[in-house]
Protein backbone atom coordinates (compact mmCIF):
# COMPACT_ATOMS: atom_id res chain seq x y z
CA UNK A 1 0.00 0.00 0.00
CA UNK A 2 1.14 3.53 -0.78
CA UNK A 3 0.59 6.41 1.62
CA UNK A 4 -0.88 9.50 -0.05
CA UNK A 5 -0.85 12.90 1.64
CA UNK A 6 -3.63 15.24 0.59
CA UNK A 7 -4.75 18.67 1.84
CA UNK A 8 -4.71 22.35 1.04
CA UNK A 9 -1.59 24.34 0.09
CA UNK A 10 0.94 24.59 2.91
CA UNK A 11 -0.61 22.00 5.18
CA UNK A 12 2.80 20.31 4.99
CA UNK A 13 2.25 17.47 2.51
CA UNK A 14 5.72 17.78 0.99
CA UNK A 15 7.64 18.30 4.27
CA UNK A 16 5.69 15.69 6.24
CA UNK A 17 5.87 13.25 3.32
CA UNK A 18 9.66 13.47 3.17
CA UNK A 19 10.06 13.06 6.92
CA UNK A 20 7.51 10.26 7.17
CA UNK A 21 9.16 8.33 4.34
CA UNK A 22 12.47 8.62 6.20
CA UNK A 23 10.95 7.32 9.42
CA UNK A 24 9.20 4.43 7.64
CA UNK A 25 12.22 3.76 5.38
CA UNK A 26 10.06 3.99 2.30
CA UNK A 27 10.79 5.97 -0.87
CA UNK A 28 9.23 9.44 -1.14
CA UNK A 29 7.82 11.10 -4.25
CA UNK A 30 6.25 14.53 -4.59
CA UNK A 31 3.71 14.71 -7.44
CA UNK A 32 4.42 18.40 -8.12
CA UNK A 33 8.18 17.81 -8.27
CA UNK A 34 7.56 14.98 -10.77
CA UNK A 35 5.32 17.23 -12.86
CA UNK A 36 7.94 19.99 -12.94
CA UNK A 37 10.72 17.53 -13.86
CA UNK A 38 8.67 15.87 -16.57
CA UNK A 39 7.47 19.09 -18.19
CA UNK A 40 10.64 21.10 -17.55
CA UNK A 41 8.69 24.18 -16.47
CA UNK A 42 7.69 25.66 -13.12
CA UNK A 43 4.04 25.42 -12.09
CA UNK A 44 3.68 29.20 -12.17
CA UNK A 45 5.05 29.41 -15.72
CA UNK A 46 2.90 26.50 -16.90
CA UNK A 47 -0.28 28.05 -15.48
CA UNK A 48 0.62 31.51 -16.81
CA UNK A 49 1.18 30.11 -20.30
CA UNK A 50 -1.45 27.39 -20.61
CA UNK A 51 -3.95 27.87 -17.75
CA UNK A 52 -5.18 25.71 -14.88
CA UNK A 53 -7.00 23.15 -17.03
CA UNK A 54 -3.73 22.28 -18.77
CA UNK A 55 -1.97 21.96 -15.39
CA UNK A 56 -4.75 19.66 -14.10
CA UNK A 57 -4.30 17.36 -17.13
CA UNK A 58 -0.56 17.11 -16.47
CA UNK A 59 -1.24 16.56 -12.76
CA UNK A 60 -3.68 13.75 -13.60
CA UNK A 61 -1.05 12.00 -15.74
CA UNK A 62 1.48 12.17 -12.91
CA UNK A 63 -0.92 10.92 -10.23
CA UNK A 64 -2.05 8.08 -12.48
CA UNK A 65 1.52 6.90 -12.99
CA UNK A 66 2.42 7.29 -9.28
CA UNK A 67 -0.54 5.10 -8.32
CA UNK A 68 1.16 2.16 -10.01
CA UNK A 69 4.00 2.31 -7.45
CA UNK A 70 4.04 0.23 -4.31
CA UNK A 71 4.90 1.14 -0.72
CA UNK A 72 5.83 4.73 -1.52
CA UNK A 73 4.98 7.85 0.46
CA UNK A 74 3.46 10.25 -2.07
CA UNK A 75 2.78 13.96 -1.50
CA UNK A 76 0.12 15.32 -3.84
CA UNK A 77 -0.60 18.92 -4.78
CA UNK A 78 -3.48 20.64 -2.98
CA UNK A 79 -5.82 20.37 -5.97
CA UNK A 80 -5.28 16.70 -6.80
CA UNK A 81 -8.64 15.77 -5.23
CA UNK A 82 -10.50 17.95 -7.77
CA UNK A 83 -10.25 15.07 -10.27
CA UNK A 84 -12.43 12.12 -9.18
CA UNK A 85 -10.15 9.73 -11.11
CA UNK A 86 -7.23 10.78 -8.89
CA UNK A 87 -9.33 10.14 -5.78
CA UNK A 88 -10.49 6.75 -7.05
CA UNK A 89 -6.94 5.65 -7.93
CA UNK A 90 -5.47 6.86 -4.63
CA UNK A 91 -8.17 5.15 -2.58
CA UNK A 92 -7.67 1.92 -4.50
CA UNK A 93 -3.89 1.84 -4.24
CA UNK A 94 -3.13 3.35 -0.86
CA UNK A 95 -3.97 4.91 2.45
CA UNK A 96 -5.02 8.54 2.07
CA UNK A 97 -4.12 10.98 4.86
CA UNK A 98 -5.60 14.49 4.98
CA UNK A 99 -3.36 17.16 6.50
CA UNK A 100 -5.45 20.06 7.80
CA UNK A 101 -4.72 23.60 8.95
CA UNK A 102 -6.75 26.72 9.67
CA UNK A 103 -7.04 29.44 7.02
CA UNK A 104 -4.88 31.69 9.23
CA UNK A 105 -2.10 29.09 9.48
CA UNK A 106 -2.25 28.41 5.74
CA UNK A 107 -2.11 32.14 4.95
CA UNK A 108 0.93 32.71 7.11
CA UNK A 109 2.79 29.67 5.70
CA UNK A 110 1.96 30.61 2.09
CA UNK A 111 3.31 34.14 2.38
CA UNK A 112 6.45 32.98 4.18
CA UNK A 113 7.37 29.99 1.99
CA UNK A 114 10.06 30.83 -0.56
CA UNK A 115 8.59 28.22 -2.93
CA UNK A 116 5.23 29.99 -3.23
CA UNK A 117 6.29 32.20 -6.14
CA UNK A 118 7.25 29.27 -8.41
CA UNK A 119 4.80 26.73 -7.12
CA UNK A 120 1.57 28.39 -6.03
CA UNK A 121 0.09 30.77 -8.61
CA UNK A 122 -3.21 32.42 -7.59
CA UNK A 123 -6.23 30.13 -7.85
CA UNK A 124 -8.76 33.01 -8.02
CA UNK A 125 -8.86 36.76 -8.52
CA UNK A 126 -9.66 37.32 -4.84
CA UNK A 127 -7.21 38.48 -2.18
CA UNK A 128 -5.23 35.63 -0.61
CA UNK A 129 -7.26 35.23 2.60
CA UNK A 130 -10.57 35.24 0.71
CA UNK A 131 -9.15 32.77 -1.80
CA UNK A 132 -8.05 30.38 0.96
CA UNK A 133 -11.41 30.53 2.80
CA UNK A 134 -13.48 30.15 -0.36
CA UNK A 135 -11.34 27.35 -1.83
CA UNK A 136 -11.22 25.46 1.47
CA UNK A 137 -15.00 25.55 1.63
CA UNK A 138 -15.22 24.09 -1.87
CA UNK A 139 -12.53 21.48 -1.35
CA UNK A 140 -13.11 20.32 2.24
CA UNK A 141 -15.85 17.84 1.25
CA UNK A 142 -13.50 16.40 -1.40
CA UNK A 143 -10.63 15.97 1.08
CA UNK A 144 -13.09 14.47 3.57
CA UNK A 145 -14.40 11.93 1.06
CA UNK A 146 -10.92 10.97 -0.17
CA UNK A 147 -9.28 10.57 3.23
CA UNK A 148 -9.00 7.54 5.48
CA UNK A 149 -8.16 9.88 8.36
CA UNK A 150 -7.16 13.49 9.04
CA UNK A 151 -4.42 15.13 11.09
CA UNK A 152 -4.47 18.75 12.34
CA UNK A 153 -1.16 20.46 11.69
CA UNK A 154 -1.72 23.93 13.21
CA UNK A 155 0.03 23.29 16.50
CA UNK A 156 2.54 20.55 15.66
CA UNK A 157 5.88 20.46 13.93
CA UNK A 158 6.69 17.96 11.17
CA UNK A 159 8.23 15.47 13.58
CA UNK A 160 5.16 15.42 15.85
CA UNK A 161 2.87 15.07 12.85
CA UNK A 162 4.88 12.04 11.63
CA UNK A 163 4.62 10.46 15.07
CA UNK A 164 0.87 11.00 15.13
CA UNK A 165 0.55 9.45 11.67
CA UNK A 166 2.68 6.47 12.73
CA UNK A 167 0.37 5.90 15.72
CA UNK A 168 -2.58 5.68 13.34
CA UNK A 169 -0.93 3.26 10.89
N1 LIG B 1 3.67 21.70 10.76
C1 LIG B 1 4.23 22.80 10.29
N2 LIG B 1 4.57 23.80 11.12
C2 LIG B 1 5.12 24.94 10.65
N3 LIG B 1 5.41 25.17 9.34
C3 LIG B 1 5.10 24.20 8.46
C4 LIG B 1 4.50 22.97 8.87
N4 LIG B 1 4.31 22.20 7.78
C5 LIG B 1 4.76 22.91 6.72
N5 LIG B 1 5.24 24.12 7.13
C6 LIG B 1 5.82 25.15 6.27
O1 LIG B 1 4.84 25.49 5.28
C7 LIG B 1 5.45 25.66 4.02
C8 LIG B 1 4.84 24.71 3.01
O2 LIG B 1 5.17 23.38 3.37
P1 LIG B 1 5.01 22.20 2.32
O3 LIG B 1 5.50 20.97 2.98
O4 LIG B 1 5.60 22.61 1.02
O5 LIG B 1 3.40 22.14 2.18
P2 LIG B 1 2.50 21.60 1.00
O6 LIG B 1 3.28 20.56 0.26
O7 LIG B 1 1.29 21.03 1.70
O8 LIG B 1 2.15 22.80 0.18
C9 LIG B 1 6.95 25.45 4.21
O9 LIG B 1 7.57 26.70 4.40
C10 LIG B 1 7.01 24.61 5.47
O10 LIG B 1 8.21 24.80 6.19
O1 LIG C 1 -3.98 23.78 -4.32
C1 LIG C 1 -3.69 23.73 -5.54
O2 LIG C 1 -4.56 23.78 -6.42
C2 LIG C 1 -2.26 23.60 -5.92
C3 LIG C 1 -1.33 23.31 -4.95
C4 LIG C 1 0.12 23.26 -5.21
O3 LIG C 1 0.75 22.26 -4.40
P1 LIG C 1 0.94 22.38 -2.79
O4 LIG C 1 -0.37 21.94 -2.19
O5 LIG C 1 2.04 21.42 -2.49
O6 LIG C 1 1.27 23.80 -2.48
C5 LIG C 1 0.39 22.97 -6.69
O7 LIG C 1 0.03 21.64 -7.00
C6 LIG C 1 -0.40 23.89 -7.58
O8 LIG C 1 0.00 25.22 -7.33
C7 LIG C 1 -1.90 23.76 -7.35
MG1 LIG D 1 3.80 20.32 -1.78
Amino acid sequence: MNIFLIGYRCTGKTSVGKALAGKLTRPFIDADEELVKKNRVTISDMVAEHGWEFFREKERAVIKSLCSLENHVIATGGGAVLNPDNVKDMKETGLVIWLKASAETIHSRIIQDIKTLEQRPALTHKNLMEEIKETLELRNPLYQYAADFAIDTDLSDTDEICNRIKERL
